[in-house]
């Protein structure tokens, strides 16, 4: 299994934005210490998914940064990507992971030492944890964990804590005290005016 970039990019495909020019614009940054996720709406096709993934693949490859796929694992599978990333709505971990086979890279969603104790043994191999803080991203979310409660599944666990939900440079610090890896973002690069500086700083947050 590739070692896990502490920096995972999540796409924003909501109306308006342009996924693949900000992920373009955080590789030439990041380079091979990027998790590129793609992510569509509920409501896209599996067809539009599977484009945007080639595409997204086709701009990971050249740099050798990971390309994981949220949800669809079939389209994972279909393009070749490195993995994929399930939560509560998705397929049970443990069938993730027969559908993956035992060496991709499987996130799952856990919010509390329970769940994430429970989805480590059922075969995943990092865990996305949050929401840390508010986001404006995703609606329907339970009220924000903070880093007190990613230090909980930190401590619960022994595979790597990706943080998640209202991620900014400013607040790495104080998850990655919490003990977690790294984090995922979607609105700190795609709603930065600069991706390419806000990767930086996302960065060097993390290498601090
Ligand atoms: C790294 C990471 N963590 C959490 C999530 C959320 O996944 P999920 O709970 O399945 O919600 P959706 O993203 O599918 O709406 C994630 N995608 N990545
Ligand atoms: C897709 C997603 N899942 C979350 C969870 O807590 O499970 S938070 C989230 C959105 C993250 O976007 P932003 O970085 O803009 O806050
Ligand atoms: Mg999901």
């Amino acid at each position: 299994m590739p070692s896990l970039a502490r920096l995972h990019l999540i796409t924003d495909t909501r109306p308006g934005r342009d996924p693949l020019s900000v992920v373009r614009a955080a590789l030439t940054v990041a380079g091979a210490d990027l998790v590129v996720q793609v992510r569509v709406e509920d409501s896209a096709t599996d067809r539009e998914a599977y484009d945007l993934t080639r595409r997204v693949l086709a701009l990971c490859a050249p740099y050798r940064a990971t390309c994981l796929v949220n949800d669809r694992l079939h389209v994972a599978l279909a393009v070749g990507a490195a993995g994929g990333h399930v939560g509560a709505d998705d397929l049970p971990v443990a069938a993730a992971r027969r559908v993956l086979g035992p060496t991709a890279v499987l996130g799952a969603t856990a919010r509390a030492p329970g769940t994430a104790n429970e989805a480590v043994a059922a075969g995943a191999s990092y865990l996305g944890v949050g929401p840390c803080h508010h986001t404006g991203t995703k609606t329907g979310l339970p009220d924000p964990i903070g880093p007190a409660g990613v230090r909980a599944v930190v401590d619960a666990v022994d595979v790597p804590v990706i943080a998640i939900g209202g991620v900014t440079a400013a607040r790495v610090p104080a998850l990655r005290a919490a003990g977690a890896y790294g984090v995922a973002v979607v609105g700190a690069v795609s709603t930065a005016a600069d991706p390419a500086r806000a990767t930086a700083a996302l960065i060097e947050a993390l290498t601090c």
